[in-house]
């Protein structure tokens, strides 16, 4: 199951040439305003005929402009899931969802719908029209509709872009079910770092028209050479922690490689796995193990790098126990904590400066 994208393209003041290949799940393309990503995904589409480039998924090729061969855009099984749903207004929910059934026979569509359905929460929408929906329940139908037409593919441009963070947060399960039930690979893409956070399995940073990372979501996310791509504000890392024991003051234990951490209560039974994303900012460092500190979560590691930015900041990326985590600080500090690969020290974190969106189980039920 992969994903294997190679292109080249040229506009007047613009060169594309990108190369990533991408495991099943979900393939999260990253990137500032004019990095490219709308390019690739026209390509992927082929809404685009790049100058040069092969794609194919799961070894089925869409496109390979060497041996010339080429699928028009509706015989590549590519579904596409956009920002505004795109449902038809005068059908109904159910009716919307069959609208794809044209495209694979009718008893694979008939078995494959309840699941899906189901899947997506939405058996109690079917008879009704989209103008009576919210924002995240059309975007589910849209997903649905994508998805009954068996797509050996599925695109989606920022499809949670126009909703609310109410929304965003009751959408997000699904697609995480949709990542971990269905064996399409989807390629996504995104100018949200926590949505991509905990949605992609593979990210892919885009700069300039060039692949600037790509790699398992944790590792590109975690790396301070992917900063510029994913905006300092917006750093922080993917550590994976086990639930220990929920505490009568609504605070939540876990185990992690660099220790234990408290954090607000989640709902997850004790021994599950969870991720959490550290942000950068949140997190303060010292050499030695603090003590009589408000600050209820320590975890030991030792400097892996540091990165200078342009302005007074830098990141510094800690192994604790094999994980990597990422603290902002000042030049000014890491100088005077003499801050350099191999250096031992201490990560703080308060607890409440952790989300309760920035814990999930990343496996759904
Ligand atoms: N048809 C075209 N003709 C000329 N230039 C184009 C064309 N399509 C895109 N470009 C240029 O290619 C560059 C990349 O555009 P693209 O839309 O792929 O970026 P993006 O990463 O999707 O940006 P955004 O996040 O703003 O959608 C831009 O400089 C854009 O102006």
């Amino acid at each position: 199951m992969s994903l294997s994208v190679a292109l080249r393209h040229r506009f007047p003041g613009f060169d594309l040439d990108v190369a990533f290949e991408a495991p099943a799940g979900v393939t999260a393309l990253f990137g500032r305003s004019g990095a490219g990503k709308t390019t690739v995904v026209n390509a992927v589409a082929g809404l685009l005929r790049p100058q040069a480039g092969r794609v194919a998924v799961n070894g089925w090729e869409l496109f390979d402009t060497e041996s010339g061969h080429w699928l028009p855009p509706h015989r590549r099984r590519v579904g596409y899931v956009f920002q505004d749903g795109r449902l038809f207004p005068h059908l109904s929910v159910a009716r919307n969802l069959r609208y794809g059934r044209w495209f694979t026979g009718r008893r694979a569509e008939d078995d494959r719908f309840d699941d899906i359905v189901d899947m997506l929460g939405i058996e109690p929408l079917l008879a009704r029209r989209p103008g009576a929906l919210s924002g995240g329940e059309k975007q589910r139908v849209a997903i649905g509709r994508a998805l009954l037409a068996a797509p050996r593919l599925l695109l989606m441009d920022e499809p949670l872009a126009s909703l609310d963070e109410a929304r965003k947060a009751e959408i997000l399960p699904y697609l995480e079910r949709l990542r971990d039930r269905t064996e399409v690979p989807v390629l996504y893409v995104s100018h949200s770092v926590p949505e991509v956070a905990r949605l992609a399995t593979t990210v892919v940073t885009l700069r300039d028209g060039r692949v600037a990372a790509a790699g398992p979501a944790a590792k590109v996310l975690s790396d301070p050479d992917s900063i510029p791509d994913l905006g300092v504000r917006e750093a922080g890392a993917i550590i994976p922690a086990t639930v220990v024991v929920h505490h009568a003051d609504g605070l939540t234990e876990f185990e992690a490689a660099g220790g234990r951490l408290l954090l607000p209560r989640i709902e997850a039974e004790p021994g599950r796995r969870i991720a959490v994303r550290i942000h950068a900012q949140d997190v303060i460092l010292s050499r030695t193990r603090p003590e009589g500190l408000s600050a209820l979560n320590i975890l030991a590691g030792r400097v892996a790098a540091v990165r200078r930015g342009e302005g007074p900041g830098v990141m510094v990326q800690l192994d604790c126990g094999g994980e990597r985590l990422l603290a902002r600080l000042t030049r000014r500090s890491a100088e005077a904590l003499e801050l350099a690969p191999g250096a031992p020290c201490y990560a703080i974190l308060k607890s409440v400066a952790v989300a309760r969106g920035d814990v999930w189980t990343p496996m759904s039920g």
